[in-house]
């Protein structure tokens, strides 16, 4: 519908509900139409060069290293000093825009809060709108909640916040401008930054995000050129928007100083997000026959490729002056089982230790739970010290082999042929029903950890290298018929889900020639 108030040619397909018209106001509209008219184009044609690149890596083209911009690799430059409120980021938390996770993200001990419109987030309509309400107030302390017998409101020493809205990838299909989708980033990044960056900046922080998802450094570029534009708009000063890219795609690290160039007056650094990179090197690798990854509990993050990731990460963030993030491991806390719970937070303690003593200025948790464990980690290391970020890492050689170095290929099991189909069904049901996050065999699952689990079932049924340790070949029909099994698990579990539509899906998915390029692309054309 067209509210009387919109904004010329914009359009809302979607239901005001009670209090979206706080968020949905001629001016922030106006703001993103704004956005939208200026930068559409080039989102567009970015997307273009997405396809087209993976045309030629198809063909059999290997990422490099970019000739072009060898000058800024060489360069000395640094990024601009980091502002008090991101010195500090041993413990980061993350986690999806509902308003008690919120709360309960902000009051849990970490450093900081990245609240989530991505991986972790199901982009319908109430919980976008719903998430831009949440933070609105937060931002403002005035969030609170009673449920279940608790309440819930903001403590005195609250973590500092950052954003993360949608991969340039997303539409959000319930605002028209001009008759077109306007982009999901720039829908969560203009609504959230037009009601937001102003009492942010006056409550001591300020405007800060994570950008998901990006395949170049082009693409940082468009999100340079929309924060100019956006403080310009709002009258902020240059530099007021601050922002940490996730480096979650194989081509993204072959870019990673240029990444930081194109953003050094924003830039918060780099972020080792380690779930879509693994899921990036799939698909980007998806028809090499030399190319087949074992069972997704085999890619840690010391095999070859990823190390060589991380640590390259490290040494490119370091030289220029910018913070080094570690991602996330996926254990959670286990509740009613004392030895698998003590065995999970062990995991979580050798992962932060390891980022921490290889130099990295902190890492994500996604659970308040773990962060007292891995705040130990990081002082363990950091000490008093708000991050480490003079430790350079000099002695880090990774060239483009090591970044290309995909081992291990073995062992692919039955069980993990299983485990990938169950968490894909399992995921896509939630997700369906509106959660992005979930936990699924004591795990944290969300967006970016079951792409990898339903492009690997792709994979092995395409590639010759997919054969089970029993010497069985991955088919379509074994695909097939062990579908329904898992999905009768997952009904099983008692977990709430549109699990017979996710089936269907995962199974179009996983055994049809066409590799789709997001699972979140066809999900997002089921909402209503
Ligand atoms: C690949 C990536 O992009 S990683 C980043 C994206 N992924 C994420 O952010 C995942 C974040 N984590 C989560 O969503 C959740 O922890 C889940 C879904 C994995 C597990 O959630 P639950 O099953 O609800 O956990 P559990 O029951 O143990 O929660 C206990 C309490 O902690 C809260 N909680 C759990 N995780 C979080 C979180 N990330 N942020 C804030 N609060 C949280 C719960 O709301 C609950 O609160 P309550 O006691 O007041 O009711
Ligand atoms: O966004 C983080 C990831 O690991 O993916
Ligand atoms: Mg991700």
């Amino acid at each position: 519908m067209t509210t009387p108030s919109a904004p010329q040619g914009v359009t809302l397909n979607a239901p005001l509900q009670p209090g979206f018209d706080r968020i949905l106001t001629p001016d922030a509209l106006a703001f993103v139409a704004q956005l939208h008219r200026a930068f559409e184009p080039r989102r567009q044609a970015l997307l273009a060069a997405r396809a087209a690149r993976t045309a030629r890596l198809d063909a059999g083209e290997k990422p490099d290293f970019l000739a072009e911009t060898r000058a800024v690799r060489e360069g000395d430059w640094k990024i601009a000093p980091l502002p008090q409120a991101l010195q500090r980021r041993r413990v980061e938390i993350t986690g999806p825009v509902d308003r008690k996770m919120i709360i309960n993200a902000f009051n849990s001990g970490a450093d900081s809060y990245m609240a989530d419109f991505e991986d972790a987030n199901t982009p319908n309509w109430a919980n976008q709108i719903e998430g831009q309400i949440n933070l609105f107030d937060a931002i403002r302390r005035t969030i609170h909640l009673a449920q279940n017998g608790k309440t819930y409101a903001l403590g005195d020493t609250i973590a500092t916040l950052q954003v993360r809205p949608r991969g340039w990838h997303l539409d959000e299909k319930h605002l028209l401008v001009d008759g077109q989708r306007v982009s999901g980033s720039l829908f969560d990044f203009g609504l959230f930054f037009f009601h937001n960056a102003r009492e942010l900046i006056a409550r001591g922080a300020g405007p800060y995000f994570y950008l998901p998802k990006m395949e170049s450094h082009l693409e940082a570029r468009l999100w340079n050129e929309v924060f100019v534009l956006a403080q310009n708009t709002l009258g902020l000063p240059q530099g007021s928007i601050k922002a940490t890219v996730l480096v979650e795609t194989i081509l993204a690290a072959f870019e990673m100083d240029e990444i930081l160039f194109e953003l050094r007056e924003h830039s918060a650094g780099l972020n080792a997000g380690r779930w879509d990179y693994i899921f990036s090197a799939i698909k980007k690798f998806k028809v090499d026959h030399d190319f087949c990854l074992a069972d997704r509990s085999q890619i840690t993050m010391t095999v070859p490729f990823m190390r060589a990731y991380a640590l390259l990460l490290l040494k490119t963030c370091h030289k220029r002056g910018a913070p080094a993030i570690g991602g996330m491991s996926a254990l959670i806390p286990i509740k009613n089982d004392a030895e698998k719970n003590a065995k999970a937070m062990e995991g979580i303690r050798m992962d932060k230790r390891r980022d921490a003593t290889d130099g990295y200025d902190g890492g994500w948790v996604a659970h308040p739970g773990l962060v007292s464990v891995a705040m130990e980690e990081f002082v363990a290391v950091l000490g008093d010290a708000p991050n480490q970020i003079g430790k350079t890492r000099d002695d880090v050689n990774v060239g483009a082999a090591d970044l290309l170095d995909f081992r291990p290929e073995a062992p692919i099991t039955e069980a993990g042929l299983r485990n990938n189909i169950n968490v894909g069904v399992h995921y896509l049901g939630a997700w369906l029903a509106g959660s992005g996050a979930v936990p699924i065999h004591n795990l944290m699952e969300d967006a970016a950890t079951a792409e990898i689990s339903r492009s690997q079932v792709w994979q092995w049924i395409q590639s010759p290298k997919g054969v089970l340790s029993d010497g069985r070949k991955v088919t379509a029909d074994l695909v097939r018929a062990i579908i329904p099994e898992e999905l009768a698990k997952v009904k099983a579990t008692g977990a709430t889900g549109q699990f017979d539509k996710a089936a269907q899906i995962f199974e179009q998915m996983a055994t049809s020639a066409q590799f789709t390029d997001f699972l979140t692309l066809p999900l997002y054309e089921e909402l209503s």
